[in-house]
């Protein structure tokens, strides 16, 4: 059985290949030989590192995430997943390891890369005191886009996530729910080739969830990745084809949901692997009101 935190996927261990990119200025605890990135996969870690201060966030993760794959990374709170994947994104700087995207080194070319992809803002990165609609332009024209193409493209991702009646109210007025699905569609209106999407179903409706599963799983069809980190173990069973456990900065396990629950519950398998599971978790005056 694989221990927890122990890098396992099959990638890993393969022929003795240095890392060729950034000396880490920390080390990985554990040590091991890395296969180069793959230039096939959407997304080829390699090593990758961040610490901030004494805390290593990320300790040397590797993982590639096929092309036309719907990639969920899970793990539990504080595993490196955010770390990891602002890193991948150009967000943030490795201290050491290679991130590729489709081939290319994400920091010899920080903004090539930035326009194949799509990641999905936070929602206080975003300039609320807009509408909706000038929202979307504005993230589209900042792409390159003409005000026309914007404009039409904006009109359709409103459509699309069920917001046209709000397209002329000022984001800073919608919904929780309704901030998320807007922060969506921002990241999708240059027609990325990679969506990258941090909990992209929190606080989302039913109704709105389902719709936009719809559309995350006809871009997949099409040739795009997604890429979600996500608590919900069952919607990343449902919905994604493979599937990443993040802990304590590295790969416990990846592959296709199948391999990766290996015959049994992906949930079962996830507190299997990431342990710390209380035996009898117990808070003695926690009574609810019997005393
Ligand atoms: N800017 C920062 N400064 C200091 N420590 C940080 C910073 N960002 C992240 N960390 C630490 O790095 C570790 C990994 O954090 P990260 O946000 O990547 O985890 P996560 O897997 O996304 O967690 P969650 O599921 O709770 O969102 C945590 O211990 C966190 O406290």
């Amino acid at each position: 059985m694989m221990q927890p935190g122990a890098p396992t996927s099959s990638m890993l261990a393969a022929q003795p290949v240095p890392l060729t990119q950034p000396v880490p200025i920390a080390q990985p605890t554990q040590p091991v030989q890395l296969m180069p990135p793959n230039p096939a996969a959407a997304v080829s870690i390699r090593g990758l590192l961040k610490h901030f201060g004494d805390k290593v966030a990320v300790n040397g993760l590797s993982l590639d995430i096929p092309v036309g794959s719907f990639y969920g990374l899970v793990g539990p709170n504080g595993a490196g997943k955010t770390t990891t994947l602002n890193m991948v994104t150009g967000l943030l700087r490795p201290d050491g390891g290679i991130v590729t995207i489709l081939g290319r080194d994400v920091w010899s070319d920080v903004n090539a890369i930035k326009r194949t992809i799509g990641v999905m803002p936070q929602p206080d990165e975003i300039f609320n005191r807009l509408t909706g609609m000038q929202l979307l332009v504005y993230c589209g024209m900042l792409r390159g886009m003409k005000r026309s193409q914007a404009l039409q493209r904006a009109g359709d991702l409103l459509d699309a996530f069920d917001l046209s009646h709000a397209a002329n109210i000022m984001v800073a007025d919608y919904s929780a729910g309704m901030t998320k699905k807007i922060c969506l569609a921002c990241a999708m209106i240059h027609s990325p080739r990679i969506l990258v999407l941090d909990e992209p179903f929190e606080s989302v409706d039913p109704v709105s969830s389902a719709n936009l599963k719809d559309i995350l799983i006809e871009y997949v069809a099409t040739g795009g990745t997604v890429i979600i980190s996500s608590h919900v173990m069952a919607l990343v069973e449902k919905m994604c084809t493979h599937v990443a456990i993040i802990n304590q900065g590295v790969v416990c396990a990846a592959g296709t949901i199948s391999q990766v629950a290996d015959g049994g519950d992906l949930e079962e398998r996830f507190l299997q692997l990431v342990g710390g599971r209380h035996g009898a978790a117990h808070i003695a005056w926690l009574d609810g009101g019997a005393q």
